[in-house]
């Protein structure tokens, strides 16, 4: 068994796939309308879905917004240099809402970013 998607429901399709893409670097995998649910699915990643884990965009046409509510985390992506990933994610437009550093209770190198839709990324130092 394996992890194979996460799935994040979001206001503005494009605005999304422009963040993971221009933003974090993702790569669009598929896109597939629903006319029958009206929705749309955008998977998105850093390779094929049939080797990694990867983003699953739900467009519910129509519905431009959520409440995020307080329980979910944050999806983490593992980068060479979190220092290094901030400032280009942040030339590139991304918003970093917790700069780079050890983690809180531990030595671990984080950085938190936040999607258009309000949802937490967090980013890992590869581990050398
Ligand atoms: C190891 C890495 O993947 C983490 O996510 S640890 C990050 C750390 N988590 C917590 O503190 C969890 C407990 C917290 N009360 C919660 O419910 O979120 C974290 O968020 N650290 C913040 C920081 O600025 O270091
Ligand atoms: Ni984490």
């Amino acid at each position: 068994m394996r992890i194979l998607h996460t799935m994040l429901r979001v206001g503005d399709l494009e605005r999304s796939v422009n963040f993971y893409t221009q933003v974090l670097g993702m790569r669009e995998l598929s896109r597939q309308d629903y006319p029958a649910g009206e929705f749309t699915l955008v998977f998105l990643g850093y390779g094929e879905k049939s080797q990694a884990t990867v983003l699953e965009l739900t467009y519910n046409w129509g519905v431009a917004e959520y409440e995020l509510g307080t329980a979910f985390g944050h999806i983490a992506i593992e980068v060479p240099d979190v220092y290094a990933a901030c400032e280009k994610m942040r030339a590139a437009g991304g918003t970093i809402i917790r700069e780079a550093g050890p983690m809180n209770a531990g030595s671990t190198i984080i950085a938190f970013l936040v999607d258009p839709d309000g949802y937490q990324i967090e980013l890992i130092g590869q581990k050398p």
